[in-house]
């Protein structure tokens, strides 16, 4: 029978996983982790390690990651190198069949976390060409199934992949954010000792962290840098942040469009703002800060999702090595004149960081927390505890 697509490759012997995109075209694989099918936005990532910490990274929900490093699952799965209670991306797309893992750490192989996160994986693909893809086109809609049987319903898949509306304009930080207050507790993990114990010390300056799709590392972080974390649910208001009195506040990453996140964050951005105490924000939070003074975001072409990105800082001239994972950015244009930009990518020259000019609140495109990547930019955790202790 003819195909109606005649952009649909024919499924080959063996094949128990297929990405489908809007126009029909399909990618086929071997499935493995969860069984199933979703459909979200296709992302590349050229992290060589840390793919668990980038699976539960909740910035990802609702994307599917092409990781470019062909060895995905060679060290397994741990419960230490997790970013969040749940894997959040909804699929990975990888080069070479996960071998099994080989690695002091692993406790799991890669596909059964997978499987028992309800996440769902695709071997044996062409992830160069993906990334080719995504540079060319930019970032599409995909569908991805995984049937043990090999038995796919192409129509559907493609159908789900053209109706998906994309992350413009979509909301995701109230989805993944916490729905309770958590007194943080607990550091950074070393080799042997695992992650240290918070002592929630209530004489160190206060930080009140809004959740809008947190990696756990940046509050450890925050904790290594001095400070004492209360994290919130993303909803909070301006009145229950004052509540806990805090020194400083903190704006999270996390997923989707910021402008749409902004419409109930940014008025309590706004009333810390009035406060005139520290303010700090990483990726989303930096976005949302940009917002609540005024400036604008926009969706990237292809966005930056690595473990490498370099960034200069513009006070000096220090080239930083950094992990990023983004795909909205802040708009240089129509930041407001109190607003300093402090860090731009040299990659592309978008925006990676701004500073108020009257008041201590700095945000920074990238992620300095690093979890996988460098700590080049641990500095800024401690800058920030230092303007804390001025409060406390
Ligand atoms: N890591 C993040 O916080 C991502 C922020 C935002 N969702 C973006 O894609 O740009």
């Amino acid at each position: 029978m003819a195909d109606a697509h005649p952009a649909r490759t024919p499924q080959p012997d063996g094949a128990t996983g297929v990405i489908v995109f809007a126009d029909g075209r399909t990618i086929w694989g071997r499935g493995f982790g969860s069984e199933g099918q979703v459909v979200g936005e296709l992302c590349f990532h050229t992290a060589m390690t840390g793919y668990q910490e980038i699976m539960t990274d909740p910035s990802f929900a609702r994307q599917i990651i092409a990781f470019t490093f062909p060895h995905i699952g060679n060290v397994g799965a741990n419960e230490e190198d997790v970013e969040a209670g749940e894997a959040h991306a909804l699929g990975c797309l990888v080069r070479e069949a996960v071998t099994s893992p080989s690695n002091f750490r692993s406790q799991q192989d890669f596909p059964t976390w997978m499987a028992a996160t309800g996440r769902i994986g695709i071997s044996g693909v062409d992830t160069r060409a993906l990334t080719r893809l995504v540079r060319r086109e930019g970032p599409p809609t995909i569908a991805i199934a995984h049937n043990a049987s090999g038995h796919f319903d192409l129509e559907a898949l493609q159908q789900m992949a053209a109706e998906w509306p994309g992350l413009e304009g979509m909301d995701l930080a109230k989805e993944v954010s916490r729905d309770q207050l958590e007194a943080w507790s607990g550091g950074k993990w070393e080799l042997g000792e695992g992650y240290a114990l918070g002592d929630n010390d209530m004489s160190k300056p206060h930080v009140v962290a809004i959740d809008y799709g947190a990696k756990r590392n940046i509050f450890r972080n925050l904790v290594e840098a001095g400070a004492r974390v209360t994290v919130l649910p993303a909803t909070a208001s301006f009145d229950e942040v004052m509540s806990h009195k805090p020194d400083g506040f903190f704006l999270s990453n996390g997923p989707g469009d910021p402008a749409a996140t902004g419409e109930y964050a940014v008025p309590v951005i706004q009333s810390m703002l009035a406060t005139k105490k520290p303010l700090f924000g990483i990726c989303l939070g930096h976005q949302m800060l940009a917002l609540a003074v005024g400036g604008k975001t926009a969706k990237m072409f292809q966005g930056h999702r690595g473990a490498n990105h370099p960034v200069k800082r513009l006070s000096d001239g220090q080239v930083e090595i950094t992990s990023m994972n983004h795909g909205f950015a802040v708009e240089r244009a129509g930041l407001p004149d109190n607003v300093r930009e402090t860090h731009v990518s040299l990659f592309d020259d978008s925006n990676c960081g701004i500073e108020l000019t009257d008041r201590p609140a700095f945000s920074v495109q990238y992620h300095p927390e690093a979890s996988p990547g460098p700590q080049d930019s641990f500095y800024l955790f401690e800058r920030f505890v230092k303007q804390l202790a001025k409060e406390a």
